[in-house]
């Protein structure tokens, strides 16, 4: 696709197709002012009320016009030809002319067009032969002899006389078969209309006689001529571009290690491990860090510290959406409109060859065709000479620190996560919070908002943030902060702040934790664990043993199908057979499920300080659950007092604060769960299948 940014005359009640050549009134001086032989006509739809203009009065479709020459100078009228439809994207100037960005729509030939090139031709001839336009041999062998289908519709589009809405609705069909059936179809019409009128047969052989003698050959000319123009200043801009960079310009490292670790940990609290592979950074080349975890935890800020503690130059290039490979390696220059990739950009506006690039949502491209041009541009093999399309010179990328964030890595391709260094970032406990908006959040947004005197935040930290990260918190200091700074300007209040209860109230209205202490209600209700806490429910209707599942992950159900199928085979005595259950709100593994349908067969009120997690075998086995460890610090801070988790994740647990760990049992069987779940015990003697 080639992308243009234009000048746009609109021309009211009128359509101008490719290939033909026409006068322009005054458009020399946005041709000098943007230093383009280019511009778009686009039809004015509505010329009702000439004064009053909006965009949606202008045709989405125009015509792309190269301006030659002059007619002479002292004259106000340009030559110009047109020879492209184009589509608009966006307008990106109104006033006080506009400029739109376009897209050049291709009007490709296909070989199968053949058919329909006679057929038209035909209807062409018969047309003019109905209106006694001929014998004229020679117009009828340029037309025997056209082999350009676009040419040859387009110039019929120009002369024939049609209402302005058949025109308009001509130039915006994107379909050449469609457009030349439906041009069939006006030749038709036109000449049942016009077989009696001598007149308009006398105009319209005279402009289609002198149109194809004139600008037969010529336009095909012109048209050859044009295209290289356009390259050749192109060309010119993509030799500026590529002279602009920063070939051997290597930036100094202007810190030591030791000073590095110390700015770090002066931005940022905690994330040791993070911070640990700067010790080697310096040294190395081609190190490619991915620091994954959930939104909020401080990637990007701590990824911008990284690039200032080393001294170096930072650029973050938002990766989330992108789909076009061209957007990272650029578009070959040939292209109308060719710009660079995203990595030379970046490195443009470094202006070095070493600076910190950070890739942010590296899960959020499409893997497949971005992925694959990220894999070069990231092996230290191979970015030593990375090839830029539109530079076309190989570019030493060595020497860059790129850093990568992503939310789920999972999400990442195979062999590109192969080729990053991961480094967690763990979402915080309240106790780390409490310290990241002592130590930093709270200083940087009282600075920001220009308050003196102390402030105490322990209510709105433990009360108004379910969150993994700090995002929320910030922002609901910065708010509240917003609020004093008001009452201070005011004259109101001064000193210190004690923000309360009340005051955060008052601020944000009610606390928002849905999960804060939650107390089960019935039987067939557990707290589970998966991708935070929830509460799974079940019930039971009368039926023939079905199990309705409202999860669309086929995980999620077939541990619901063990977990029926195990209690099945251990729990003769319960007619399972004669209920139907459905399992409600479940994002929970077999486990969970397994303990609510215990609860609710045998009337067993679950425990509403016990969450629990794990994957169930069709023997009762419990085996690891992934992802795990902030599900358990969201557990422990929406109050629950006991959290039971497989034993084979014990490696998830080793980092979490002694408040949280005592809480954790490990099991490695069901039978071990059951006994710890419910209000009023359970005993195995009743049930010599356990
Ligand atoms: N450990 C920390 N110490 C100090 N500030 C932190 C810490 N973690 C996060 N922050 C602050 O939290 C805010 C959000 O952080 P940041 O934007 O880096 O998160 P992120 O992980 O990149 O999020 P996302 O995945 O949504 O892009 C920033 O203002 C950052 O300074």
């Amino acid at each position: 696709m080639q992308y243009l940014n234009l000048f746009i005359q609109p021309i009211p009640n009128t359509v101008v197709f490719p290939y033909s050549s026409l006068q322009l009134y005054d458009v020399d001086c946005y041709i000098q002012l943007l230093h383009s032989q280019y511009i778009g006509l686009v039809s004015q739809i509505n010329d009702n009320q000439p004064n009053v203009q909006t965009i949606s009065q202008y045709s989405q479709y125009g015509t792309l016009v190269h301006v030659t020459t002059k007619q002479d100078e002292s004259s106000n009228f340009c030559n110009a030809f047109a020879f492209a439809r184009f589509r608009i994207n966006s307008f990106c100037q109104v006033s006080p002319f506009l400029i739109a960005n376009v897209e050049i729509l291709n009007d490709e030939i296909k070989t199968d067009d053949t058919e329909i090139l006679s057929t038209f031709k035909e209807a062409v001839k018969i047309y003019m032969e109905n209106f006694s336009l001929l014998p004229n041999a020679l117009l009828k062998q340029k037309i025997d002899e056209e082999n350009n289908i676009v040419k040859l519709q387009y110039q019929v589009a120009n002369r024939i006389q049609i209402p302005f809405n058949q025109k308009l609705r001509l130039l915006q069909m994107n379909d050449n078969r469609e457009r030349i059936s439906t041009m069939i179809q006006y030749l038709n019409h036109k000449m049942t209309q016009y077989s009696t009128s001598n007149e308009l047969e006398q105009i319209f052989k005279q402009e289609l006689m002198s149109e194809m003698q004139n600008n037969g050959e010529n336009l095909i000319n012109q048209t050859e001529q044009i295209i290289p123009q356009m390259q050749e200043q192109e060309l010119d801009y993509q030799q500026q571009y590529v002279q602009s960079l920063p070939w051997q310009i290597l930036h100094p490292e202007a810190v030591s290690i030791s000073e590095c670790k110390q700015i770090l940990d002066q931005r940022h609290y905690g994330l040791d491990l993070a911070k640990q592979p700067i010790k080697f950074l310096t040294k190395s080349t081609g190190s490619i860090l991915c620091l994954h975890g959930h939104p909020g935890v401080g990637k990007t800020s701590l990824a911008q510290s990284i690039a200032e503690s080393l001294g170096r130059p930072f650029q973050k290039i938002s990766l989330g959406g992108v789909s076009d490979e061209a957007q990272i390696r650029g578009h070959r220059k040939t292209y109308v409109g060719a710009q660079a990739g995203m990595i030379m950009e970046a490195i443009k506006k470094a202006k070095c060859v070493n600076p910190v690039i950070l890739l942010d949502e590296i899960d959020k491209i499409n893997q497949y065709t971005v992925g694959s041009a990220l894999l070069e541009v990231l092996d230290p093999e191979q970015n030593k000479c990375f090839m830029d399309n539109y530079v076309n010179e190989e570019f030493n990328l060595s020497q860059v620190l790129f850093i990568s964030t992503a939310n789920y890595i999972e999400s990442i391709q195979p062999a590109l996560r192969d080729r990053l260094e991961m480094i967690e970032i763990p979402s915080y406990t309240i106790d780390e919070k409490e310290k990241i908006a002592i130590q930093h959040l709270i200083p940087k947004q009282l600075e920001l908002n220009g308050i003196d005197g102390k402030v105490e935040f322990q209510y709105l930290i433990t009360n108004y943030t379910n969150e993994s990260g700090v995002r929320q918190l910030e922002r609901q200091i910065n708010s509240i902060l917003r609020k004093i700074a008001l009452q201070q300007v005011r004259g109101n209040r001064k000193g210190s702040y004690n923000i309360n209860k009340g005051f955060v109230n008052q601020c944000l209205g009610e606390s928002t934790i849905i999960y804060k202490n939650i107390r089960l209600q019935s039987v067939g209700m557990c707290k589970g664990l998966n991708d935070g806490m929830n509460i799974l429910e079940i019930i039971k209707t009368k039926g023939q043993g079905n199990l309705f599942q409202q999860s669309k992950d086929q995980y999620i159900v077939e541990q619901g199908i063990t977990a029926q199928s195990y209690l099945r085979n251990c729990f003769k005595h319960i007619q399972f057979q004669n209920w139907d259950v459905t399992v409600a709100n479940q994002n929970c593994l077999g486990v969970c499920v397994a303990v609510a349908m215990v609860s609710l067969f045998m009337n067993k009120k679950v425990k509403s300080s016990v969450a629990f997690a794990g994957e169930l075998s069709l023997k009762g086995s419990i085996f690891r659950q992934y992802n795990l460890r902030d599900s358990i610090i969201q557990a422990a801070e929406s109050g629950v007092e006991s959290i039971i988790i497989p034993s084979q994740n014990v490696g998830d647990i080793q980092n979490l604060e002694p408040s949280i760990k005592k809480r954790i049992t490990l099991v490695d069987h069901i039978e071990e769960v059951f006994q710890l779940a419910f209000e009023d015990g359970f005993t195995y003697q009743h049930y010599p299948n356990l």
